[in-house]
Parts: structure tokens; C-alpha cells; sequence
């Protein structure tokens, strides 16, 4: 294909700019846009498109040929010319002629040979050297009268399918019309200026200006004088039928067309701008118009691209390895910086803040602090011993102290050894908080590394350095942890303030004492407790405030203590407590934590009522309150048949039997006391030395590390230039980037480039209906530019000059050549030519 120069000469910018584009990886930036042809039948719109493209390929002949919507896609190859139809996937169809018959072929195929028609386009797809990637649309020609298999709604049809085509608008139209027809009649003008009223995307096309009757002309036409247009009119000589028989190539064919302007008298002066030749310029023009359009778009997407490179190109660029050659000396520069970095990220993962704080999750820091404040804190809760399981170790203790005696008094012993049991307990969850806390600076440590992966031998020398000396404070951590233990169990202090054995000995020693002693009665326990035979229904249960005193036990309404229930002396009561499951408390039922006091010896414990039965709100509830109760002197009843329970089966004696005694209960409950409260001092002391351990030897120490110690220690470990070797993607990558700027730059530069050596031509101004002044113009394209810059592209002549009324209509003769002049007198007055008053409607709608 070679018929189209001015399209093979936009051929190359088009491709600089857009393998420019593919090198910085953008692809399809230029969009050429669709051009379609609109006629009538036979008008020859094939004719006129396959100038455009300047090869030979399409049917052309009398009659309505072209049947079904021809979508022809041109695509630039470098190498090789052919063609490929879309239903003929696979195949190459190098020989033109053949293309030409396979479009016959599947024109047949779906509508049959006896002129049916199909909106369903064929596809076919030119790949050459010499075209541009644009697509071209051959429509079937309008008709209003079916004939062969034609429906009888061909009309209909045919306009539906070129609307559909034609009303995008990026799309270009070829209105073409038949200079041996009446123009005011033209179909194609009248779709054209439905869909682009304003005619920026239409150009008048009018062919067989050589079949014109002897005498008449298109002259005014060509002119833009009659039904003018915004982009006017290019006349057009096309190879005729006999030329086509004839085998007349598009050269020769261009060459006579030429010959036929500059020597038609009617034509000369308009030689320049008329003839396939122009018609190719105005196209390729508006396909400029196009490029330089969305050049300044590309322009800054380029730029925007370059700046978000620039800073890891400088970075590249003062190392020394923007260029080929890579500068040693740079490395041990590069890997200070990289250490920087791990230092830098790893402070500030542990400090916080910083300019990329996380919202998506906890940072390192935070993670820590959760250990320390909420995870630990449960961890020594875990290993505590459940009310139950310490009630028997202390007794199983007093009663080894004592040995074959009964110890009248609470041996201190076993206050000890309780104590000392318990406070080993409390090393495993510490070792379990400093192995978390590890873990976690691990996970930041290989956080902070993870950003220098590119160098991985740095990166696993960090890891190892940096791990390893991890390890040895977490060692170091968990000896000094287990010294603490160790310094807890070397001495109880039981002078501590806040332990209780210390400040109330007395008073808790033997309540029973001060009871005797008939001191006053002193406050034990307060809570809310509830009962279900307290004044109400029985079966509901209701909650009250009780208050234990060291002998009575009274109820209020609430803890105002305003309202009170009832106070009961609490002398010779007994209780018995136990779990029950509560009705209806669904498959796994609700537990209850029921605690009875009852009086052995009376028959009643207060008004009618045999026993108060209460319910704590949780096992821990309940045992607190049976210990205040057993503090109170309310001991656990067993019952004749209770005790026969007592042994089991191998007639050993259960734990409970170790309680048959009253005073070993008491003793226990006494140390218990005591107990809690030194352990509670002990837990405090831990919950808050254990933190500060793991924060100052392993914490800090790594900061302290990783900020002074791991540049000296990576010098130790191996040299710099090896340490800084990169990985292959990262040697990629910095290609790839240092690629990619250099392209950047280089399609600024073809952007510079194209933008100089190609103009852009404004639009011309809009036409009125009545306008038969506005000049042609090939510019097609600044649809986008303000109407003010287009109308100033009008010269001021063009502008002064009085529009005429009515679009010039042939004179004398009959229809066919409507639009051409013919020899006539001139027109009254000189000036503008006033053809008579039209006898049908002179404008396409
Ligand atoms: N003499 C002469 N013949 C032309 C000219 N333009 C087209 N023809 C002839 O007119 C006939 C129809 O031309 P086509 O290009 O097939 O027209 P078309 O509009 O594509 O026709 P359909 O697709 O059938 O609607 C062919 O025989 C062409 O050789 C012209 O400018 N001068």
C-alpha cells in the first residue's frame, strides 16, 4: 500500500511516540479515530475509502454492493502486507484480489446473493508498513426501494445500522454524494448533520464530478456556496467501472484525476484543494490534529512519571550506578545508609510515631505494651491455684507440721511453704512474657530488614548478627528473672506494708477470739448476694446487700444500707455450700453457687424460715464468701451421712475429710488470708519488675545494638562491597528504572519533537444555513477549541460579507444535476447568485 503518502509520513511519528510510550509502559496512548463513509447506493463510497487507505480491495460496481458493514482495521507492521478476516481466524490473505472476493464471498454468505442485507459487520484487518493503526468503516449505501431479497423496511434498517457507527463521536464521516445527483436530496448530508449538527466531524465528499452532464458543473458546491458545510466539500474523480475492467492502478488513476482538475475550466482554481490527494491530506491533517491533541495529556502524565523516579534515580546517580560501570567505593557509603534505615525503622517501630504510623495494625511498640499490660497480667492469674486446690495444700502443710499432735495454733511454717510454692508459680508466665516480647522483636527486626532485600547478603548478615544478639539478651533476661524468683523466695518478708498478716494479725488470727473476748463487733465482708426465701414468693430470687460482721450477718434493700431486712446473730450457724445446675438452663445449663446457713441446733434460723440459701455470681464469689463466713466462725456442716461419704471406695479418706476438723479449717482459712494478700504484694511486684527487666536488658539493649554496634560488627563480618551485592531482581529493577527515566525523557523529547514539527489548523467557523460564504477548509479537527478562536479563523473579508438567503439551487433543468452551476444569465444584481425559490426542501433536513 503506497497510495498514501501523507499517511506513511505520519506513520513513523506515530510510532515513535507510541514505542516511546510502550517503553515507559503505557500502551494504546493514541487513539486514532474511526472514519466512516455515508452515501447513497452507488455513490461510490468504496471508491472514496480505499483512496483514503491507496490500495485496491473492496467490491465496487453498479448496483448496491456493499451489503453488510465492512470494518476495516489497519494495523502497522513493520514487516510484510496482508490481510485476515475475523471469521476466517488464522488465515493470511496476502493477494488483495482475493480479499476483494472473500468480502463478496461473506457478503453472500449471510444474506444471500439476491441483495439482502446484514448489520453484522464483516471484519477485516490489513496489516502493512504503510498505514497508520486507524479504523474505516465501509457502510452499506442508503436506498429507500427494496428490491431482490431487500425487507421491506431496507431503508429503516440501513439508516439503524450507519447511526450506529456514525454516532459515536470520535467517529469521522465521509458524507458522500454524486455530483450527478441533487445535492439538497443527499441522505448521507442529512444523517451527517443528525448526529453532527455543528458539522465538526463531517466532510462533504463529492464523487463523479466527471459524469456531470456536458455544460453543468460543481463549481459552487466545491465552493461550499450551496448547502454549505462547515468543512466544506472535496470534490473527488474515482475510477470508473471501465477503469476498474480496465485494470487502471490508484497512481494512474490519481494522476488523471489531477489532469481532470487543473484542466477543467470550472475546477482550475481549485485544483489545490480537490482530488483524492486532498481528501488524503485533510484526513491525515485531522489525524495530526488528533496527535497533538492529546500530546499535552501525554506530556504530563510523562512528567508526573519522571518526578515520582527522580528521587531512586538520584539515589542510584550518588552511588554510582546510574551509568554501566558501578563505583565501588560507593558500597560501604550505601550500606551505612541501608544500617541507617534498619536503625531508623526499628526505633521507630519500637517508639512509635514516626511518618508512616500503621492504621491497619499494631506496631511493634504497641504489641509489646499489650504483652506487658494485659497479656502478662493474665498469664499470672493462669498460674494460680484455684481456691479449692490451695485450701488443701495449706491444710495437707499445717497437718504435716503439726505431725501426730493437733496444733492448737496456725503454724507460720505453712504460711511459708504455701507462699514459696506459689511464688515459684510465677516464673513460667514471666518466661512466657519475655519469649512473647522476643518473638516480637524478631518480627520487627525482620520487618526493618525485609526493605533492604534487594542486598540479601546484608540482609541475612543483619539477620544474623542482629538475631543472635536477640538470643543472648533473652538469655540474659530470663537469669535475671529467675533471679528475681529466686530473691522473692530468699525471704518473706512479712513486714511488708501492705500485707495484712502484718497490720491485723490480731484481728484475723482467731475472730473467734475477739468474739469471745467480747470486743465489738468488727465488719468482715460486704457484697451483693441473692436468696430465694427472703419475704418473697418462693422459687423467685432477689438480690440484697449483705453485711458480714465478725458475729451477725444483716441485709439491706441496696448498699445505702438504709433498708434494712434482717440481721441475724450468727452464733452456732452452720453452712453448707455447693454448685447445683439450675433448671432449664438449656445444654449446658447455668451453674449456681449456692451457699446454705442453717442453725443445727434450733428449728428455725430466723422467722420461719429453717435456712437462708444464697447465690454468689461465680465460683470465685462463692468462695470468697464461704471464707468470710468460715472468718465469721460459720463452719461447713457434714451430716451423719456426709461423713460416711467421706472415704472412697479403698477406704482412703477424702480431701474433704481433712476438714471434719473445725479448727484445722480455721487455720486454713487463716493462712489462706494471709496467703493471698503476701502473694498479691509478690504478683504486684512482678506484674511490674518483670517489664522493666525485659524493657532494659533486652528492649533498649537491642536499640543500643543495632544503633552502635551492628556497623563495626558488619565490618567484622565480611567486606562491604561483598555484604552490598545485589540480588538479581534488584539489578533488574535498577535497570528497569534507570530504563524506564531514560525513556521517560526520551519520549519528552519525541513529544517536543512532533509537537515542532507538526501543526495543528483550527477549525473553521461554524456555517450557517444561509451561510454560502463559509470556505472550505481541510482542517478537521480542534473540535475541542472555543468557538471564539474558530470564528477568528474566518477572515475578516468572509465575515463582512452579507449572507445570502437561500442555498443556491440548480437552475432550468430537471433534478439530476441539482447543485451544479450551469451557463446561466447572471443573477439580478450582481453579487451573490439568487437562484429561484426552491419547489421542495433545499436543505438535507
Ligand atoms: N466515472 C466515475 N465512476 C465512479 C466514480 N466513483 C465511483 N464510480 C463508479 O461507481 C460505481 C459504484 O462505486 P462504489 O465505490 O462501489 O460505490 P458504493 O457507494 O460503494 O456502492 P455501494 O456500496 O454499492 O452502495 C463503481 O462502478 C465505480 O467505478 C467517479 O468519481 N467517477
Amino acid at each position: 500500500m503506497s497510495g498514501n503518502v501523507g499517511m506513511e509520513a505520519l506513520i513513523p511519528i506515530v510510532n515513535k511516540v507510541q514505542d516511546a510510550f510502550t517503553q515507559v509502559g503505557m500502551n494504546s496512548v493514541i487513539d486514532l479515530p474511526q472514519i466512516a463513509v455515508v452515501g447513497g447506493q452507488s455513490a461510490g463510497k468504496s471508491s472514496v475509502l480505499e483512496n483514503c487507505v491507496g490500495k485496491d480491495f473492496l467490491p465496487r460496481g453498479s448496483g448496491i454492493v456493499t451489503r453488510r458493514p465492512l470494518i476495516l482495521q489497519l494495523n502497522y507492521v513493520e514487516k510484510g502486507e496482508w490481510g485476515e478476516f475475523l471469521h476466517a481466524k488464522g488465515k493470511k490473505f496476502t493477494d488483495f484480489d482475493e480479499i476483494r472476493r472473500e468480502i463478496e464471498a461473506e457478503t453472500d454468505r449471510m444474506t444471500g446473493s439476491n441483495k439482502g442485507i446484514s448489520d453484522i459487520p464483516i471484519n477485516l484487518r490489513v496489516f502493512s508498513p504503510h498505514v497508520l493503526n486507524l479504523t474505516l468503516i465501509d457502510l452499506p449505501g442508503i436506498t429507500k426501494v427494496p428490491i431482490g431479497d431487500q425487507p421491506p423496511d431496507i431503508e429503516f434498517q440501513i439508516r439503524g445500522m450507519i447511526m450506529q457507527f456514525i454516532s459515536k463521536p470520535s467517529c469521522l464521516i465521509l458524507a458522500v454524494t454524486p455530483a450527478n445527483s441533487d445535492l439538497a436530496n443527499s441522505d448521507a448530508l442529512k444523517l451527517a448533520k443528525e448526529v453532527d449538527p455543528e458539522g465538526i466531524r463531517t466532510i462533504g465528499v463529492l464523487t463523479k464530478l466527471d459524469l456531470m452532464d456536458d455544460g453543468t458543473d460543481a463549481k459552487e458546491i466545491l465552493d461550499n456556496k450551496v448547502l454549505p458545510l462547515r468543512r466544506g466539500y472535496i470534490g473527488v474523480v474515482n475510477r470508473s467501472q471501465r477503469d476498474i475492467e480496465g485494470k487502471k492502478d490508484i497512481k494512474q488513476a490519481q494522476a488523471a484525476e489531477r489532469k481532470y482538475f487543473l484542466s477543467h475550466p470550472a475546477y482550475r482554481h481549485l485544483a489545490e484543494r480537490a482530488g483524492t490527494a486532498f481528501l488524503q491530506k485533510t484526513l491525515n491533517q485531522q489525524l495530526t490534529n488528533h496527535i497533538r491533541e492529546v500530546l499535552p495529556s501525554l506530556r504530563s502524565k510523562l512528567e508526573q512519571q519522571l518526578t515520582s523516579m527522580e528521587s531512586e534515580v538520584k539515589e542510584f546517580k550518588n552511588l554510582g550506578m546510574s551509568g554501566g560501570r558501578e563505583d565501588k567505593s560507593a558500597k560501604p557509603r550505601m550500606m551505612m545508609q541501608m544500617v541507617n534505615r534498619v536503625t531508623h525503622d526499628f526505633e521507630e517501630m519500637i517508639e512509635g510515631g514516626g511518618n508512616h504510623v500503621d492504621t491497619t495494625s499494631l506496631s511493634g511498640g504497641a504489641k509489646i505494651n499489650t504483652i506487658f499490660h494485659f497479656r502478662f497480667p493474665g498469664y499470672l492469674n493462669e498460674g494460680r491455684l484455684d481456691e479449692k486446690e490451695l485450701r488443701k495444700e495449706i491444710g495437707f502443710a499445717i497437718r504435716n507440721i503439726h505431725g501426730v499432735r493437733s496444733g492448737l495454733f496456725t503454724p507460720d511454717a505453712a504460711f511459708e511453704m504455701t507462699v514459696k510454692r506459689q511464688i515459684e508459680t510465677l516464673a513460667p508466665p514471666s518466661m512466657k512474657c519475655i519469649q512473647q516480647v522476643s518473638t516480637e522483636l524478631h518480627e520487627v527486626i525482620m520487618k526493618c530488614i525485609d526493605k533492604i532485600k534487594n542486598y540479601p547478603r546484608l540482609q541475612a548478615e543483619i539477620d544474623n548478627l542482629v538475631s543472635g544478639y536477640l538470643r543472648e539478651c533473652e538469655t540474659h533476661c530470663r537469669e535475671q528473672i529467675q533471679q528475681l524468683v529466686e530473691v522473692e523466695l530468699s525471704y518473706i518478708n512479712t513486714n511488708h506494708d501492705d500485707f495484712i498478716g502484718f497490720n491485723s494479725t490480731a484481728k484475723d488470727e482467731s475472730v473467734k477470739d475477739v468474739q469471745n473476748a467480747g470486743s465489738e463487733s468488727q465488719l468482715i465482708k460486704k457484697g451483693w448476694l441473692s436468696t430465694t426465701n427472703v419475704g418473697l414468693t418462693k422459687g423467685l430470687s432477689r438480690e440484697y446487700w449483705f453485711v458480714l460482721y465478725t458475729d451477725a450477718l444483716a441485709w439491706f434493700k441496696d448498699e445505702s444500707e438504709r433498708d434494712q431486712k434482717y440481721y441475724l446473730t450468727i452464733d452456732g450457724v452452720k453452712m453448707k455450700s455447693s454448685e447445683e445446675e439450675e433448671e432449664g438452663g438449656g445444654l449446658f445449663g447455668h451453674r449456681k453457687f449456692k451457699i446454705q446457713l442453717f442453725h443445727p441446733n434450733a428449728r428455725y434460723l430466723f422467722r420461719e424460715y429453717r435456712e437462708l440459701t444464697l447465690y454468689a455470681k461465680d465460683e470465685d464469689d462463692m468462695e470468697d464468701w464461704r471464707a468470710s463466713f468460715l472468718r465469721a466462725g460459720i463452719y461447713t456442716h457434714r451430716s451423719q451421712m456426709d461423713m460416711e461419704d467421706l472415704e472412697d471406695e479403698d477406704h482412703k479418706p477424702k480431701f474433704e475429710r481433712l476438714f471434719e476438723d473445725p479448727q484445722l479449717e480455721r487455720q486454713v482459712e487463716v493462712i489462706r488470708t494471709y496467703v493471698n494478700s503476701y502473694m498479691a504484694i509478690v504478683r504486684k511486684t512482678f506484674k511490674d519488675i518483670v517489664p522493666k527487666h525485659i524493657m532494659c536488658l533486652m528492649v533498649n539493649k537491642m536499640k543500643v545494638f543495632i544503633e552502635i554496634e551492628l556497623m563495626p560488627s558488619l565490618y567484622g563480618a565480611g567486606n562491604p562491597a561483598e555484604l552490598m551485592e545485589e540480588s538479581e531482581d534488584e539489578v533488574r529493577r535498577r535497570q528497569e528504572l534507570l530504563g524506564m527515566y531514560d525513556a521517560c525523557k526520551d519520549a519528552l523529547k519525541t513529544i517536543s519533537e512532533v509537537t515542532a514539527k507538526t501543526s495543528s489548523t483550527p477549525l473553521p467557523a461554524p456555517v450557517h444555513s444561509n451561510n454560502h460564504h463559509s470556505a472550505p477548509s481541510p482542517n478537521m479537527n480542534a473540535s475541542r477549541m472555543p468557538k471564539s478562536d474558530s470564528a477568528h479563523s474566518l477572515s475578516q473579508s468572509q465575515r463582512s460579507r452579507p449572507p445570502p438567503d437561500l442555498p443556491n439551487r440548480p437552475t432550468g433543468r430537471s433534478a439530476p444535476n441539482a447543485g451544479a452551476t450551469r451557463p446561466a444569465p447572471a443573477p439580478p444584481g450582481g453579487g451573490s447568485r439568487r437562484p429561484p425559490p426552491p419547489s421542495r426542501p433545499a436543505r438535507p433536513n
